[in-house]
């Protein structure tokens, strides 16, 4: 798998349906975009039967446009002598426009889809309904659905989704009703929110992306403000060592270390602070914890620092540029205290530090967000939120939960507490005050292991320490993290993730030497 898998920009389905129409207003007709579609999925459905003996391919067809792009990869198909059959969910005459004249095109039979026989069949194409989808889907269209996921667990048989999984709602990733489950989908120009959000993403099976003629120039007018979270999206704000640099020139990060029993998920993000890049990086430390922190840590530096004065006193250094807290700290005032010293105003008023607050740093502020803002609000430089599904309830309650998606929701959070945050889990969202948002393309399930997530907060610290842009390093941070995790692959446990950070830094800067 390429590290840039698939074009930047991500559509949610209106946008699309924008860049559809300006693309035919431009003189390229609706018709030969379709046929490029169709031509699109025909390549991905002949390359999955090279791998097996059979050439026999169903074609379920719906209503609208999704079911012309089935008629059109039917007729193709049938050119490569493939053994077609197609099932429509509508009589081809009752539909319009390029769908009709796709449909009149077929000259072969077509099947009732609800009384279609499933047996028989190498390969299915799922060509009922794509980014139209307009409710949920019901009646026989639904049971043909439940019958076809049915079928595909019992015998094997391969599922081909045009465009997205039918049922899937292409801008929330949510299942519309029922949805098919797809062992491949087909989309076009651009990933749509739906193809990366859960549950959508489980429904896709391998993504492709194709071109069909639509130009990138059209984006000029749409203006997407959701990008896939790959290298391509931050590559060129990448911190790199510099010839005449000095470690003080790549920044120094603070981590703030729990109590004596407490201790080691601040060590996991100091350790990955370093692996991530920060010249220097010192694990504040409360009194009682010291003996526990001195044995256990070597590159990282440790300065006792007791509580909130102490912490006060150790960020009265401006070179300190980065501080992280959360892991470990347990939940109450003594922790709120620390967040209002770490986001309290710089003491030099040039100087810049931006924060990054997880776990035990955003509980302490459950039900408090508007205390949270305000601190925020007025502090000395960019500051990350990094809950998980969890601490986003219970920081944010209700108030994050307009709209159907958790990008919706990790927007929201943005706008609501003025930083940037990341809303973790498989599908981590990365969103900005701004609007801009990134969704992680590829995550690692071997990620869900106790103190990945504090390893996340000290990478993001590392990067942020470099002077990276913000989004740009809570982005990156989110997707080193999940790079680290599948190049570990299985057995993996927290303290694995910056050990194979170097792996990852070297994949990156050979495509920045390949870039340049
Ligand atoms: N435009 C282009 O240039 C290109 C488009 N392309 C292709 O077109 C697809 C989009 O086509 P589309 O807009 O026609 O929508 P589509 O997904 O086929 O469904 C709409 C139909 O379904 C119906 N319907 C909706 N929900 C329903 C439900 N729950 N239950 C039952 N019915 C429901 C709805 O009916 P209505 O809501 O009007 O009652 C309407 O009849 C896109 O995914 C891509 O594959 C490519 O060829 C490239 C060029
Ligand atoms: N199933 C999964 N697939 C991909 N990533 C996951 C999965 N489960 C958890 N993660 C990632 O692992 C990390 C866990 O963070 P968190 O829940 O804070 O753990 P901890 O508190 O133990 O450090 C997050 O970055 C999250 O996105
Ligand atoms: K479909």
């Amino acid at each position: 798998m390429p590290l840039d898998p698939f074009p930047t920009e991500i559509l949610t389905t209106e946008e699309m349906a924008r860049a559809d129409r300006l693309t035919i207003e431009s003189g390229l007709p609706g018709k030969e975009l379709m046929k490029n579609a169709a031509a699109a999925l025909v390549s991905v459905v002949t390359r999955m039967l090279q791998t097996s003996s059979g050439r026999r391919v169903l074609v379920l067809c719906g209503p609208g446009n999704n079911g012309g792009d089935g008629y059109v990869a039917a007729r193709l198909l049938r050119q490569a002598r493939m053994k077609l059959r197609v099932g429509a969910l509508t009589p081809p005459s009752n539909l319009r426009g390029d769908a009709l004249a796709a449909a009149a095109a077929w000259d072969g039979a077509v099947e009732p889809a609800e009384a279609c026989l499933l047996a028989n069949a190498d390969i299915v194409i799922d060509a009922l309904f794509g980014t139209g989808l307009a409710r949920d889907i019901e009646g026989k269209a639904a049971d043909l659905i439940r019958r076809l996921n049915q079928y595909r667990r019992e015998s094997g048989v391969r599922v081909v989704a045009v465009d997205i999984p039918s049922g899937i709602d292409g801008s929330s990733g949510a299942v519309r009703g029922v949805a098919v489950e797809a062992d491949a989908t087909v989309t076009f120009f651009r990933l749509k929110n739906g193809h990366l959000l859960l549950p959508g993403r489980l429904h896709c099976g391998e993504l492709t992306c194709a071109h069909i003629g639509i130009r990138s120039a059209v984006l000029g007018e749409i203006k997407p403000q959701t990008f896939v979270n790959a290298p391509g999206l931050w590559r060129n704000l990448l911190p790199l060592p510099r010839v005449d640099g000095h470690k003080y020139s790549r920044g120094h990060a603070v981590v703030v270390s729990g109590g004596f029993s407490f201790t080691g998920a601040a060590r996991l993000a100091a350790q990955a602070a370093l692996r991530t890049g920060a010249g220097l990086v010192t694990l504040a430390s409360p009194r009682d914890a010291m003996a526990a922190n001195a044995p256990a840590l070597t590159s990282v530096m440790l300065r006792e620092a007791e509580g909130a004065e102490g912490l006060a006193a150790l960020l009265s250094d401006a070179r300190k540029n980065v501080v992280a807290l959360g892991p470990g700290l347990g939940v109450g005032e003594a922790t709120r205290r620390l967040v209002e010293t770490a986001l309290e105003p710089a003491p030099e008023p040039d100087a810049k530090r931006a924060i990054v607050l997880d776990a035990d740093a955003l509980t302490s502020f459950a039900g408090e967000l508007e205390t949270l803002r305000r601190l925020i609000a007025k502090a000395p430089g960019a500051v990350v939120l990094t809950p998980h599904a969890g601490e986003f309830a219970r920081l944010f309650g209700d108030a994050a939960n307009d709209g159907p998606s958790k990008l919706d929701h990790a927007r929201n959070a943005a706008r609501l507490s003025g930083a940037i945050v990341l809303f973790k889990g498989p599908d981590t969202v990365v969103a900005s005050p701004d609007g801009r948002a990134s969704i992680l393309a590829a995550a690692s399930p071997w990620l869900a292991t106790a103190g990945s997530g504090d390893t996340l907060t000290g990478m993001i610290a590392g990067l942020l320490a470099q002077g990276m842009e913000p989004f740009a390093a809570a982005s990156c941070g989110a997707w080193m993290h999940a790079r680290a995790a599948t190049l570990f692959g299985p057995g993996l446990i927290a303290d694995d993730i910056a050990a194979t950070l170097p792996a990852v830094w070297r994949e990156l800067v050979g495509c920045l030497e390949a870039v340049l």
